[in-house]
């Protein structure tokens, strides 16, 4: 019983100062876009046009209406949501080319015969599945190895269900195991534990030197169906989070080698060092900060990138 109130405080005073974390976080930026606004120089963005569609809002700068309140909640959703989600799939995906370079080297060489280094890789290129298969099986192992949600949000059942023999009542909550599903080696094949890409991939009739020698084995589930969760409370940015992780994932392979730092904890150099992963889980599971190191793969790659920040009018 003890134990039960100390808990019970403990969680109060957590989630009081979370609240604070959360409201410090989405109301400052929202009340700057109402203030801006009012002076007629707000940028366009989501809030804005929420706000221009606004039937009941408060006409003081400074204050919300319930409706403005509402559009502050759902674009505070949407930044808390894709904040930290979409740069710890990045993050697993540097990891994994860092321990896994042979990995790299096969991506690299499929983008360097399908993209060439004449140009950087974009949107067309990876809508054609059938081009480069090896990195989309690199894409999928990045959302499989490491889930960046192992558990979908809770839901309650709304009608008595039996699975596998089991009864689950109406009312019931029941959270989805992402984890599991994507952990799962009846699907996924042996040591789940390991970045594999070809376990995405099957042979195709195409003979060596005659094209494409792989493809995504559709009988293996698509990671994108189980990762952003399932239904009604599925990821509202799945689309725009998978659409920059591949482009992220296809243009740092492109024009860059990611390998472990050059140098170990103690300063001394050492040709190959794999720092030590740790991954912490929680709502989201992510890498404990680590090093590795970023270089361009060559001169021709550097013009590319030049040239790609010029075009967005980034001098660099
Ligand atoms: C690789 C990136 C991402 C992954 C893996 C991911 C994954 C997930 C998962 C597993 C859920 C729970 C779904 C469920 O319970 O069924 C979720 C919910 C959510 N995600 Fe994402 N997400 C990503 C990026 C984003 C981005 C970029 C945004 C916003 C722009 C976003 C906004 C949200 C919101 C608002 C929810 C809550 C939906 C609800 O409860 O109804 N996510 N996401």
């Amino acid at each position: 019983m003890v134990l039960c109130t100390d808990y019970f405080w403990v969680y109060q005073r957590k989630a009081r100062e979370w609240n604070g974390i959360l409201s410090a976080t989405i109301t400052p930026p929202f009340m700057k876009v109402k203030q801006e606004m009012a002076n007629g120089i707000a940028e366009d963005s989501f809030s804005l046009r929420c706000l221009q569609n606004t039937k009941n809002p408060d006409p003081r700068p400074d204050r919300l209406s319930k409706e403005e309140e509402v559009i502050k909640e759902t674009v505070g959703t949407m930044y808390e949501g894709g904040a930290d989600t979409g740069i710890t799939a990045l993050r697993t995906f540097l990891v994994a080319m860092m321990c896994f370079p042979h990995v790299q080297l096969e991506a690299q060489e499929e983008l360097d015969r399908v993209v060439g280094n004449g140009r950087l890789p974009d949107y067309e290129d990876l809508d054609d599945k059938d081009s480069l298969p090896y990195l989309h099986a690199v894409i999928f192992e990045c959302l499989r190895w490491q889930p960046i949600g192992p558990l979908a949000f809770p839901r309650q059942v709304d009608s008595d269900d039996t699975y596998k023999g089991y009864f689950i009542p109406k009312g019931a909550t029941v959270m989805p195991n992402i984890w599991a599903l994507l952990q799962d080696e009846k699907m996924y094949g042996p040591n789940t534990d390991t970045f594999e890409p070809k376990r995405w991939l099957s042979r195709t009739s195409g003979k060596q030197g005659e094209g494409e020698l792989w493809k995504i084995n559709p009988e293996k589930r698509d990671p994108t169906t189980v990762a952003f969760g399932f239904g009604r409370r599925i990821c509202p940015g799945k689309h725009m989070a998978l659409s920059s992780f591949r482009i992220n994932v296809a243009s740092l392979l492109h024009s860059f080698n990611i390998t472990s730092p050059v140098v170990d904890p103690h300063g001394e150099s050492v040709s190959v060092f794999v720092p030590k992963i740790v991954y912490i889980s929680g709502v989201l599971n992510h890498p404990a900060p680590f090093q590795c190191t970023i270089k361009p793969r060559s001169e021709e790659h550097v013009a590319l990138v030049q040239h790609a920040l010029l075009d967005l009018g980034i001098e660099n």
